[in-house]
């Protein structure tokens, strides 16, 4: 295999995004939401998304035509997806998944210290026990309802953990406070009891009951799936890219649509009034769309039409760049924000060795 400008791009892309990241973290502290849509909706499902878009561009661009690449893709699709499942999912309930067998294999478990066992005389929830309060809240809950279930005749110290966990969850305070119980006994009957009950050996199994991953060495999930995400995605446009960059040139006319409706658009009276104060609630954006023209709403319909089909039907392509810079953009907020380098490491190599070889050997 030669190795072109392109590819050196392609096997060089993730590896100096978690050394940039890493330089990066020495100065800047990032604060990010784990639950923000970015990462709900899209990285946490990038494989589906990742999929769908690379499997659309092979539809689009003839890829399962007569001189079609569909079965060497399918191949490096199979085994990427293969390494991708049993490094991250639990290929049955009982079955841990690589990254989790590594990670308790060498010490982590999953943890139940609700409350904290700090000297101090008032009760109060444990600081790492979840990092923020709606997710200290669904955690809670999480594991009330676990006790609940796993306690058939329950002794009554556990009981009284069931009631004081069901406390804070509705008032937002316990109310165990001078009987004679401490707050590192419950926590030990917590977690004895649910450890007795289930053998949880998964991410997924733990946070399912409410509990944490402590300790161990745990290979960031999201720098693998993201490192993979961007390889196939960048080593699949190797197949479509002269054919894609073709088709986006023949659309002469979508560039005159745009110049044209775009112009009126952007011309129009009180549009930049708009840009200017953004309504602020929902009721002053339908006021100001109503006092929008027809015509020019027309045209604003039309753009919006002709642009979604321009990128989703005609030049799909588009949609595979935005996405592996989304990947991209989120690996970067990873190196800087989440785990040890080491974890970022072994999360990196382990989808770096099965995608290199890929993309490697396999094009
Ligand atoms: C598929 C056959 C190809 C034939 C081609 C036919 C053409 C059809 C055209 C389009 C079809 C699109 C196919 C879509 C199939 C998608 C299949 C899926 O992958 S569905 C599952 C999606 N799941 C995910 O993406 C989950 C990813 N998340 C994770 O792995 C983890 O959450 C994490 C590693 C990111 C983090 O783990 P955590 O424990 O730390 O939270
Ligand atoms: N770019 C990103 N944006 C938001 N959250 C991220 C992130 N990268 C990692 N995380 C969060 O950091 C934690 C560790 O991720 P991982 O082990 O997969 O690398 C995960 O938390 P949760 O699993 O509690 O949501 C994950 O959601």
């Amino acid at each position: 295999m030669e190795l072109s400008l392109y590819k050196i791009f392609l096997f060089s892309l993730c590896p100096l995004t978690l050394l940039v990241g890493q330089l990066v973290s020495f100065r800047v502290h990032l604060e990010v939401d784990k639950d923000g849509w970015l990462n709900t909706y899209f990285v946490k499902q990038g494989w589906f998304w990742t999929s769908l878009v690379g499997w659309w561009c092979m539809i689009r661009y003839g890829g399962f035509g007569p001189r079609g690449t569909w079965k060497r893709t399918l191949l490096r699709y199979a085994i990427l997806t293969v390494w991708w499942f049993v490094f991250t999912q639990s290929l049955w309930s009982e079955a841990a998944p690589l990254m989790d067998m590594v990670f308790t294999a060498t010490g982590g478990r999953c943890s139940f210290e609700v409350f904290d066992s700090s000297d101090s005389p008032t009760w109060s929830i444990n600081e790492k026990f979840h990092d923020t309060f709606s997710r200290r809240q669904s955690s809670l809950q999480k594991l009330y309802a676990a006790l609940k279930k796993g306690a058939q005749n329950p002794p009554t110290l556990l009981q009284n953990a069931v009631s004081e966990i069901g406390y804070w969850i509705s008032e937002g305070k316990g109310h165990l406070r001078g009987e004679d119980v401490t707050p590192s006994q419950l926590n030990s009957l917590i977690d004895s009891a649910l450890h007795s009950w289930k053998k949880i050996n998964s991410s997924y199994l733990c946070r399912s009951l409410g509990g944490y991953w402590i300790g161990g060495h745990d290979p960031s999930g999201h720098i693998f799936l993201i490192t993979l995400m961007c390889m196939f995605l960048l080593g699949e446009l190797q197949a479509i890219g002269k054919r894609a960059l073709r088709v986006l040139k023949t659309h002469n006319r979508y560039w005159q649509q745009l110049r044209e409706h775009g112009t009126n658009v952007l011309t129009m009276g009180g549009f930049w009034n708009l840009v200017a104060h953004p309504p602020a609630t929902k009721k002053q954006f339908f006021k100001q769309l109503g006092l929008i023209p027809p015509n020019i709403g027309l045209q604003l319909i039309q753009l919006i039409g002709s642009t979604a089909r321009f990128i989703v039907w005609d030049n799909p392509v588009v949609l595979l760049v935005l996405f592996t810079f989304l990947w991209w953009w989120s690996l970067l907020i990873t190196t800087i924000a989440f785990h040890t380098l080491w974890e970022q490491l072994s999360g990196l190599l382990c989808a770096y060795v099965v995608a290199g070889f890929v993309y490697w050997k396999l094009v």
